[in-house]
């Protein structure tokens, strides 16, 4: 799947700013980015250029403290700055879900896995088009690789491995069937082992179910592993976009050079599989 389909996000020309200390500072300077229908597309950059803004921009977040000075972004055609707080609440976490950094610790610790569903799936009325929503929550925990799910639905998070806390925390996200999702620094702070379990669970749950991506992350190699699009910010810029090969393989901008020349081994010839250009960094 790639992005030659139907522009699922499109953010168009964004300038934004936060209020510090009574004034309005710009973070992000005509940004312009699309995501397509299914398409992975990463976000890579250093830190405070603005990755995270734009991610929480895309998911159409509102706060008082920031203001979108000027441009659009667009889902599915619908301007998420301009449409009434009813629509941007039918759209968030169904056609579009976030999976936060530490996803594994956004699971609430006191209900059992299968109310954490159950209240996902009934706010946004996906329960009601499955029959038997408990075989809905059962396949979902399988299909993440959760032996015994109707046992693991009666489970607290606790109850299970970080691991297993970070792929409950995937299902849940798809479980709505959105159309995009949005992750900022899915495997920062994984172990290498688990970090590559979940790597590929993204992309099999994504390539499987049409899902494209938005994603956040300082780690080159899953970016590589997982996008076939890669945008690269500074100081509030997109500095250069492009296939993730190509952009890996042979950076245009001086800071995307820098960026790559950051990882500990580029050597390893890319593989027709995972598309990966970049070599395990050291970790
Ligand atoms: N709530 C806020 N109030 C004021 N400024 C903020 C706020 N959140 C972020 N910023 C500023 O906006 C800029 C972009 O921050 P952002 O978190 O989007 O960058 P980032 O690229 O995601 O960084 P990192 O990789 O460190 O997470 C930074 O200069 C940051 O200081």
């Amino acid at each position: 799947m790639s992005g030659t389909g139907a522009r699922l996000l499109r953010i168009d020309a964004v300038d934004a700013a936060y209020r510090q200390a009574g004034a309005w500072r710009s973070v992000l300077n005509r940004i312009s980015l699309d995501v397509g229908r299914g398409e992975p597309v990463g976000l890579v950059g250093e830190s405070g250029s603005g990755k995270s803004t734009l991610a929480s921009l895309a998911l159409g977040e509102r706060r008082d403290d920031r203001r979108i000075t000027a441009g659009r972004v667009l889902f599915e055609g619908t301007d998420l700055f301009a449409a009434d707080r009813a629509s941007l609440q039918r759209l968030r976490g169904a056609r579009l879900a976030f999976v936060p950094q530490n996803s594994a610790a956004s699971l609430t610790p006191t209900m059992r896995i299968g109310a954490l569903f159950r209240e996902v799936l009934g706010r946004h009325r996906a329960a009601s088009r499955h029959a038997r929503p408990d075989r809905t929550i059962e396949a979902l925990l399988a299909d993440v690789g959760i032996a015994d799910p109707a046992a693991a639905a009666a489970r607290y998070p606790h109850q299970f491995s970080g691991g297993q806390q970070q792929r409950i925390a995937l299902a849940l996200a798809i479980s709505c069937e959105p159309a995009l999702l949005v992750l900022d620094e899915p495997t920062t702070g994984l172990d290498p082992i688990i970090r590559r379990s979940i790597t590929d669970l993204l992309r099999r749950l994504c390539r499987e179910r049409g899902i494209a991506m938005l994603l956040v992350s300082h780690d080159l190699e899953t970016v590589a592993d997982l996008c076939e699009r890669v945008a690269v910010m500074r100081a509030g810029e997109v500095v250069e976009v492009g296939a993730t090969r190509t952009v890996f393989a042979e950076p245009h901008h001086a800071y995307t050079r820098a960026l790559v020349e950051a990882v500990p081994r580029l050597d390893r010839p890319a593989t027709a599989g995972g598309g990966r250009v970049i070599a395990r960094t050291a970790v």
